[in-house]
């Protein structure tokens, strides 16, 4: 068991059955306040049954059992009642789905669909300050014309918009955990960066924790300080991502990175795996337009724009090399 005191969430022999199936064993970490963890695996090794138990969200005939504990709620969160769940869901956790539209309800105005958590949870006083509130986060996650796009109805908006409402309705409690799911398998490429971009800041400004699930290594690498690998429904291997990518310990996590092409290195014999990576060191990747922009910067960050980490930790762009647009 790993347990970090102080810990956001605190995961301990999580187990998950369909029947007398067993999907998820043994299953234990723990995530830190604002702290950033990927959770990364083949198809079919669990990560959604186990991001979906913390919330309480298991299908039908799917049972969870062991321990997940959230920082700020007093009770279990696996085997608790859709009571106490309902208090907890869109307020300390929340989760981003792949497919935004099956999340938002389509008959609803966005505007309306964010101040509503808002109001479920009365961390606003009125409607009239909650539609308010709702109309900031829109700006904030950077919608165009957010007063005109709190009075769209979903269809109306394109996928990335519509992922981003949801990212907004997921901050809107300032949750202590966000659970991602493939957030951005479904947006092109240029898209995605921005979404993952924002995901990052307005996690970092809030200081809420992160549990991001994804095929894709390089956004593990972008992304996450830490990541989990799930492998057979067990979490087989795990910690810092630039030691986990650069030095695999387990056959699985190995095999994974061969295959999804990352371990290559490029011209200057650096990993590709972690975009820009530079440890103990700074170098600009050409045309990189986060510059200045850097959310978790602190005093101990060598200043470089667009990059985060720390000197002894070596610096990550979010950015892959040269990858500025
Ligand atoms: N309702 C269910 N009943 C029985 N088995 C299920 C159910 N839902 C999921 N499973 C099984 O549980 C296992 C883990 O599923 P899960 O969705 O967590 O995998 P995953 O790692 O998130 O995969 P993916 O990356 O494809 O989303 C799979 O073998 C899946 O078939």
């Amino acid at each position: 068991m790993s347990v970090l005191t102080g810990s956001v969430l605190t995961v301990d022999a999580l187990r998950i059955d369909a029947g007398a199936i067993p999907l998820v064993r043994d299953v234990s970490f723990a995530i830190g306040p604002g702290e950033r963890v990927g959770l990364i695996g083949e198809s079919g090794s669990g990560k959604s049954l186990t991001a979906l138990s913390l919330l309480g969200l298991l299908p039908e005939g799917v049972r969870a059992s062991g321990s997940a504990r959230l920082d700020g709620v007093p009770g279990d969160l696996v085997g608790a009642d859709e009571r106490e769940l309902s208090k907890v869901r869109g307020k300390r956790v929340s989760m981003v789905f792949q497919e935004p539209m099956t999340a938002l309800n389509p008959v609803m105005r966005v505007g309306d669909q964010v101040a509503e958590v808002m109001l479920l949870h009365r961390t606003q006083p009125s409607r009239a300050r909650a539609l308010a509130a709702a109309v900031d986060l829109l700006d904030r996650v950077r919608l165009p014309e957010p007063k005109a796009t709190a009075r769209a109805y979903p269809h109306q908006l394109s996928g990335g918009q519509r992922q981003r409402v949801m990212l907004a309705i997921a901050l809107a409690n300032d949750p202590a955990l966000l659970i991602c799911d493939e957030p951005t398998t479904a947006l092109d490429v240029t898209v995605q960066a921005q979404m993952l971009e924002l995901i990052v800041e307005l996690t970092a400004e809030r200081d809420s924790a992160l549990l991001f699930i994804t095929h894709d290594l390089a956004v593990v690498a972008t992304v996450c300080e830490r990541v989990l690998v799930m492998y057979g429904g067990r979490v087989v291997e795990s910690g810092d991502v630039y030691e986990v990518f650069t030095a695999p310990r387990h056959p699985y996590t190995d095999g994974l990175l061969a295959a999804s092409d990352l371990s290559a290195v490029d011209e200057r014999g650096r990993l590709r795996t972690i975009p820009g990576v530079v440890p103990g060191g700074g170098e600009f990747p050409d045309g990189c337009v986060f510059r200045n922009r850097c959310p978790r910067a602190t005093d101990q960050c060598v200043q470089t724009p667009g990059w985060t980490g720390t000197p002894e930790r070596g610096f990550a762009c979010w950015h892959p090399v040269g990858g500025g647009q």
